[in-house]
């Protein structure tokens, strides 16, 4: 087991939200929703376009208004602004990579260190360690990396600051096949060795059925089924997931 595990504050946190609504206007968008990611899991929530995955992220967040309750363990995340929550240890990595393209990857990735002075050294290691290639390629600038490296920078950005709980918003897509292994592998070697907890909005079935312990459908912005991986089926697939 490595020090980064045994740190007491680096344990995995859960995520709890009861009664979860959120509108954008007059529109009414995710519906009393409720679900827990228990610390050190992985969690997929999948379901077809439109449905209100991102913005179930984005309540995670603080990104946009909800109404209801969101838990990082026994903290209330919805009072808490959003530059809070990711100080209380949540990582968002959004939908689109964003990194700074004119700032080289190191620069990308110190941006990080320097508001975590505090134990920053031992987290760019380790990701360097996870993503090799962003060591190699450490002095180049971000732009000039690859569509899937820069969503391997995306992530390492957020690794930096050594989160409890990783959100991730399709971090697949766009990418080819061979990053995208790479990154289920360093997703189930964070969650093995560092214990992270993982919420994942993804749409690739063999990506969630790799990496996912369990995973939850929203249709309309309700949640219509969830369970253990092994139990998403033909036929939910069929009947929630299928376009
Ligand atoms: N800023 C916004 N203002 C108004 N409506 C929005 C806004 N963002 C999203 N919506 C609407 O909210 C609903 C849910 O969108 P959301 O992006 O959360 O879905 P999603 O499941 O993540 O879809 P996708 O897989 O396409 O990213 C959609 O009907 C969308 O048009």
């Amino acid at each position: 087991m490595n020090d980064a595990a045994t740190t007491p504050d680096r344990r995995a946190a859960s995520l709890t939200l009861r009664g979860l609504d959120q509108y954008y206007g007059g529109s009414h968008i995710l519906w009393n929703v409720d679900m827990t990611v228990t610390p050190g899991r992985i969690s997929c929530l999948m379901g077809r376009n439109g449905m209100g995955k991102t913005t179930l992220l984005k309540c995670v967040m603080g990104l946009v208004h909800a109404r209801g309750e969101v838990r990082l363990d026994d903290t209330d995340l919805l009072r808490l602004p959003a530059d809070r929550r990711a100080r209380l240890g949540v990582g968002y990595v959004p939908q689109g990579r964003e990194i700074f393209p004119q700032l080289t990857v190191a620069e990308n990735l110190q941006l990080g260190v320097h508001v975590r002075a505090d134990r920053s050294a031992n987290a760019l290691e380790r990701v360097y360690e996870l993503f090799p290639v962003l060591k190699e390629m450490r002095n180049r600038r971000g732009g000039d990396l690859s569509g899937g490296q820069q969503q391997q920078l995306a992530i390492g950005r957020v690794l930096v600051f050594e989160p409890r709980l990783l959100i991730l918003d399709e971090p697949c897509e766009g990418i080819q096949p061979n990053i995208v292994a790479q990154i289920g592998d360093t997703l189930e070697r964070l969650n093995r060795e560092d214990g992270l907890t993982v919420l994942l909005v993804e749409q690739k079935l063999p990506f969630a059925r790799r990496v996912a312990d369990e995973f939850r459908i929203l249709e309309n912005g309700r949640l219509v089924a969830e369970g253990e991986i092994d139990a998403l089926t033909d036929d939910l697939v069929q009947k929630h997931l299928s376009v």
